[in-house]
């Protein structure tokens, strides 16, 4: 069942589209605040944040400088307010218009004379400003970039030297908004402090990935965004109320059967861990069907596993297969039974290829392919739609949008930040894996983990949202700040869901002080979203 939730509340992240910020924000100036009371109250959030990284760096924020970017709309004038704000907690500040001009709103808060970095002294002046100081605050542009960041916008940010603290306004400079796209330059924040609403880009890759820490300014806005974001983000506390857990009455065959056709003489190892992500997030019985060698392995490393086919509620198809005629027809018949399917590695493209042709007996959103980039692009390939790695790392949404609209299925696409795209193009995006987590067999684990979810009867976007949180979780546990093999993943996905499961008993019982997501912080905001 799909959750209607608030939209900055403790359990998800709504993300909205530009055009949906800007009529919100249109419609609240119509009649209940002025463009200059909205630009108080986000440059009021942002300066607390800029203080609050200061103090934490240097251990105070008098004496140091501050350098501000300042485009010629209202992201800039943010940046402006907010840097009167700074000023008067004793920090330098300095301003740097990026399009000659400053908004008037900027101007009227903060006396200081901006430089105009459009002209050759200003510039040269400007890039010497930056190279000594000790955050950039990038107010250049925000949800309303087009096209690649110009110059001087473009020479001031490349000037940016490596290890500069950064604070992005709204949105950080050179990427898109909507789809996450990154330019060529772009500006790579320690925090992007939004206003109001998050943007699309701030949940979707590969933008996510230099947005930073993540800030969230209420400026009254929410309650005229009275639609869900199609973009969102589970955090810890909305994998847990969803997180499904036995009842007294419950049994073996009741927790979830999970038929899984996984493993090859290349990759046995594949079906092992497959069982193993499964058991360790709590499915009830798992049957295997696969090689015979690879199903005496799975009996020694998960005695728990039966190896025979039989009822089952849902099927993980495909982790570790490499042809096998067998395999592909226990594939080509668990795909026509019209069960809930995670489908990975070795039965994507199948999948593909029979739902794009019509056969398609089990509904888009109980369907689960989870390719990585690779598979992506051949998944695309079958489908008559090239487009290379590089393509979709430069949009993945959109690349796996097309393969679940063409196939309709719910596609989980592997990456640093994962993301679980359905046919009607909601999506979900999850960054809790450390990078170490690219390692072999770990989609193996996630797969397993998916399966279990599945066969407890969730949806397909739920399923790969949820798996693609524990797997991350588990694998910061399992790597703690080091290198990991996948098997530690499994291995720490119980207590990954024991902590989970802590934080929905707090959630009956609250506790002082609980936090919500992870990386994720409020500052200067005012009452609370839409409950
Ligand atoms: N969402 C909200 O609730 C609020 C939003 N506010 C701010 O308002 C911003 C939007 O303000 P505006 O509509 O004035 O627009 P922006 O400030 O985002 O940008 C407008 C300027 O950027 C320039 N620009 C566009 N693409 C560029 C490129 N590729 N290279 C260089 N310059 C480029 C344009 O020429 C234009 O002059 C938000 O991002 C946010 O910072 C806040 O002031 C108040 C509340
Ligand atoms: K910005």
């Amino acid at each position: 069942m799909w959750h209607r939730v608030a939209v900055t509340s403790g359990n998800v992240i709504h993300a909205y589209s530009s055009v949906q910020v800007q009529s919100a924000v249109a419609g609240a100036l119509g009649v209940a605040c002025s463009d200059d009371e909205l630009i108080r109250k986000a440059a009021f959030g942002l300066a607390q944040a800029c203080l609050t990284e200061l103090r934490d760096t240097f251990g105070s924020a008098h004496g140091c400088t501050v350098v501000l970017l300042v485009g010629t709309g209202k992201n800039g004038a943010d940046a402006m307010v907010a840097g009167k704000h700074l000023r008067e907690r004793g920090v330098a500040v300095h301003a740097i218009a990026t399009g000659g001009h400053v908004d008037v709103i900027g101007t009227r808060h903060l006396d200081v004379p901006a430089i105009d970095a459009t002209d050759t002294a200003g510039l040269i002046q400007a890039l010497d400003l930056i190279a000594r100081a000790d955050m950039v605050v990038d107010g250049i542009v925000g949800d309303a970039m087009v096209g690649d960041l110009r110059a001087p916008a473009s020479d001031l940010v490349e000037a940016i030297p490596d290890g500069a603290m950064v604070v992005a306004v709204d949105v950080p400079s050179g990427v898109d908004p909507d789809s996450g796209a990154i330019g060529g330059i772009h500006v790579r924040a320690d925090v992007t402090v939004t206003f109001g609403a998050y943007k699309r880009c701030l949940l979707l890759p590969p933008a996510a990935e230099v947005v930073g820490r993540l800030v969230f300014v209420d400026v009254g806005i929410t309650p005229r965004l009275d639609v869900e974001g199609q973009v969102q983000r589970l955090s810890s506390v909305g994998v847990a109320e969803r997180w499904p857990v036995p009842g007294p009455g419950d049994h073996k065959y009741s927790r979830g059967l999970l038929g899984i056709v996984a493993g090859s003489e290349r990759y046995p190892g594949a079906a092992v861990l497959a069982c193993l992500g499964a058991f360790g997030t709590g499915v009830g019985i798992v049957r295997y069907t696969g090689p015979r060698h690879v199903g005496d392995l799975i009996l020694e490393h998960v005695p728990e596993a039966e190896r025979f086919p039989g009822k089952v509620d849902t099927y993980l198809l495909g982790s570790g297969v490499l042809d096998d005629p067998d395999q592909e027809r226990a594939i080509d018949e668990a795909l026509a039974t019209g069960l809930p399917c995670v489908v990975d590695a070795g039965a994507i493209e199948t999948c593909v290829r029979r739902r794009a042709a019509g056969d398609r007996p089990t509904p888009g959103d109980r369907i689960l392919l989870t390719p990585h980039v690779g598979e992506l692009a051949r998944s695309l390939a079958a489908l008559g739609r090239e487009a290379t790695t590089a393509d979709i790392l430069h949009r993945p949404y959109e690349h796996a949008l097309r393969v679940a609209e063409a196939a309709e299925v719910t596609v989980l696409l592997k990456g640093s930040t994962t993301i679980v795209v359905g046919p009607d193009g909601r999506a979900f995006s999850q960054d809790e894996g450390p990078a170490w987590l690219a390692t072999a067999g770990s989609g193996d684990v996630l797969a397993g983990i998916a399966g279990a979810l599945s066969s407890a009867g969730l949806s397909a976007l739920e399923v790969g949202a949820m798996a693609a949180f524990v797997h991350g979780r588990a694998a910061a546990m399992a790597a703690d700040d080091g290198p990991l093999r996948a098997s530690k993943i499994a291995e720490h996905a119980p207590g990954a869901v024991r902590e989970l499961l802590a934080e929905r008993t707090a959630l009956v019982r609250p506790r002082a002080g609980r936090r919500g997501g992870r990386g994720l912080a409020r500052a200067g905001g005012r009452g609370r979203g839409r409950e």
